[in-house]
């Protein structure tokens, strides 16, 4: 009766997974200059059950006693989830033995070491876009840096195979994020372990620029000897803008700090409290820009921050100001800077990033005097390498064994408090869901789903998206063949047009388990025909509800029939006119045909009335069976339901 147990580590992202995370991990909204060792070898592949279900978030396995990555963030959940249907079953994935895993760009040795316990590793630097296309379908798992454009077309390359793309670094730009949702092909990043690097390599190429270091540099090495020419600015007392107030910026702001300069920062997702800890004023972007002596780019490229810094920008800046990029190249219009610099808008910039890397030899900007450039290397100490290397490992070893990464970027976060908490409710959803759907007369062609979940806690309280996902996963799994996970769930419900509205009860805490955050969730889907008229409450709507009990799941209600079945196998329900011998009539047609009854369970409306009868079956019995069941004078309706 034991369910399964499964594990599942949390997605976090940001702040919240920062605000999880122990201080091991935590440079990102740390106040702590000084890099924190990353913990190492939490993964113990000597633990690491032999089959992996890959793209299912949750998985199967009988351990969960696996150590988190040095985290809160871990947490166990019961599932029987669909491990079996899984696109890696389905789809030729390495369910026996080891996964392979390719890495198309330079990657630390500690993490090479530690994917090489786990997983074949193809190691397959500088490969060309057309040979990754060729490769991604032979492999698990990617681990790339910032030069792998992984794209759509790579993910269609992969065919289902590849189901988990690792970034080693922070900036996701270069990973088409929707095309790996579409898929459901995770993808987990190493947000934090490169911060104080390019916070670093971002005050270098300050002091760099202020003083004109590479210049008189290269002015020197050419024999001369320029003490007039090279006068550079001082830092102190001037302005610096940190233009996105994340992990990198926040550890530029401190430095720049402790060098004497009055920091102000651009974020309008930043709290004010990190920049209140560190003494600096966040303010509004055109403050921002009127205001700044130097600017420090550290938001990530996306639609909105794509050449961001214009003309527009540009002409609110103070004349002579300086720039410094770290972050993408993409957020500053090139051909803009190079005018804003030969208008004197701008009087010089270090640029780390561009928008084509590596840029054309002739290219304005890296030609130019006033502008000091370096080949991408905010990441490229030592340490961030092989911090990332290990980071990335990690976080693709536990999302190949089915658990979901703390730093994972397109599946919903879940804390690990929560996670634990609601272990036992993953399973339950995901067998309403199975329930529900299987009684609908085809049930492809169910849209309007509302879920009720009673809490005797505060409903504000409760986080349902693992548990919706889990919903969606059940309703559509038996009448398609479609994967669901987690990362794809909510996009998948989408495209199939299934609305699934939520509603959260509080009750008074008297149904469920003492302490439990669930008391039961009901699943009601209108406008369907049933194949099973009891499951329907009133017509065109079917009603299923389960709780947990023990920790198992159980179907406490059909329709206005109440139940008490533990949800495990499969069932047969029968509706009929409760009278003496029907457990001994149904009991014998199964035990000649060899199926097992696990349990026989009977709901009815009063004594010889109307009743539903659910048998647990361990065997999926024939047709003939059913029939023979199903024509039991007492019997007015039968329906059977895989789980
Ligand atoms: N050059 C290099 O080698 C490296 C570059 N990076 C890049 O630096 C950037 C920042 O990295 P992290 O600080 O780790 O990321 P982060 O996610 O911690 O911080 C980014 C911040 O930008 C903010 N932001 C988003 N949109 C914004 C907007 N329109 N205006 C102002 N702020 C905005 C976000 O709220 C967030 O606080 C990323 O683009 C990353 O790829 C990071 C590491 C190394
Ligand atoms: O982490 C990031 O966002 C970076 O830009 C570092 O890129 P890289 O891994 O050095 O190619």
């Amino acid at each position: 009766m034991a369910l399964t147990a499964a594990s599942l580590r949390l997605a976090a992202v940001d702040s919240l997974a920062a605000s999880c995370k122990s201080p091991s991990t935590l440079s990102s909204t740390s106040s702590n200059v000084a890099p924190l060792p990353l913990s190492r070898m939490q993964c113990r592949p000597e633990a690491l059950p032999k089959a992996f279900f890959g793209q299912l978030v949750i998985r199967e396995a009988v351990e969960t006693a696996r150590k988190p990555r040095g985290s809160s963030i871990a947490g166990a959940v019961a599932s029987a989830a669909a491990a079996p249907s899984s696109g890696a079953a389905k789809k030729g994935g390495s369910v026996e033995g080891k996964p392979t895993i390719l890495v198309p760009e330079k990657l630390g040795e500690a993490g090479i070491e530690l994917l090489r316990q786990y997983a074949n590793v193809d190691l397959a630097y500088n490969l060309t876009p057309e040979e990754l296309l060729a490769k991604v379908s032979l492999v698990d798992a990617l681990i790339v840096r910032s030069a792998t454009k992984v794209t759509r077309e790579v993910f269609e390359a992969a065919n289902g195979r590849l189901k988990v793309v690792g970034r080693a670094g922070v900036g996701i730009d270069n990973v088409d994020l929707q095309a790996a949702t579409e898929v459901g092909c995770l993808v987990v990043n190493a947000p934090t372990a490169n911060t104080v690097a390019a916070a670093e390599h971002g005050i270098a190429l300050l002091a760099a620029l202020s003083r004109n270091v590479a210049q008189a540099n290269a002015s020197m090495k050419a024999g001369k000897w320029a003490r007039n020419k090279y006068v550079g600015v001082s830092l102190v007392d001037k302005t610096l803008a940190v233009m996105g107030f994340g992990k990198v910026g926040s550890e530029v702001a401190r430095r720049a700090k402790g060098l004497g300069m009055k920091v102000i920062a651009h974020d309008p997702y930043a709290p004010a409290d990190r920049a209140r800890a560190i003494g600096v004023d966040l303010v509004s972007f055109d403050e921002a820009l009127a205001a700044g002596d130097f600017f420090s780019l550290h938001m990530p490229l996306t639609p909105t921050t794509d050449k961001l810094f214009n003309d527009e920008t540009f002409a609110k800046m103070k004349r002579g100001a300086r720039i410094i990029n770290v972050a993408r190249g993409g957020v500053i219009d090139e051909p803009a800077l190079v005018r804003a610099l030969d208008s004197g808008i701008v009087s010089q910039a270090a640029l780390d990033v561009f928008t084509k890397e590596p840029p054309p030899a002739d290219d304005p900007l890296v030609m130019r005097d006033d502008v000091v450039v370096t080949p991408h290397l905010g990441a490229s100490t030592t340490e961030a390498q092989e911090g990332v290397a290990v980071e990335i490992a990690e976080a693709v070893i536990g999302a190949l064994q089915g658990e979901l990464a703390a730093t994972a970027v397109n599946a919903p976060m879940v804390p690990a408090e929560v996670l634990s908490e609601l272990q036992p409710y993953v399973s339950l959803a995901d067998r309403l869901g199975r329930i529900a759907v299987q009684l609908v007369s085809g049930g492809a062609g169910v849209k309007d789903v509302r879920v009720t979940y009673r809490t005797g806690r505060s409903a504000d309280d409760l986080d349902t998206r693992l548990l919706r996902a889990m919903i969606t996963k059940g309703l559509i799994e038996p009448v398609s063949s479609a994967f669901i996970n987690l990362v794809n769930a909510d996009y998948t419900a989408k495209q199939r047009g299934l609305r699934i509205s939520e509603v959260k009860e509080s009750t008074d805490g008297g149904e469920g388990e003492s302490g439990a955050p669930l008391e039961s969730i009901q699943i009601d889907i209108s406008n369907v025909e049933s194949k099973f008229a009891s499951a329907t409450g009133q017509p065109g709507h079917i009603t299923v509800v389960g709780a947990v009990k023990g920790g198992v799941a159980y179907l406490t209600k059909i329709g206005s029939f109440n139940m008490d079945i533990a949800l495990e196998g499969s069932v047969v329900l029968c509706r009929q006119q409760d009278q003496p011998g029907m457990i001994g009539s149904v009991g014998t047609i199964f035990g000649k045909s060899n199926i097992n009854v696990s349990f026989m369970s009977v709901g009815r409306t009063g004594p010889r009335q109307q009743a539903v009868m659910a048998i647990g079956v361990d065997d999926e019995p024939a047709k003939e069976v059913l029939n023979e069941i199903a024509s039991l004078p007492a019997i007015s309706e039968l329906a059977y339901i895989k789980l």
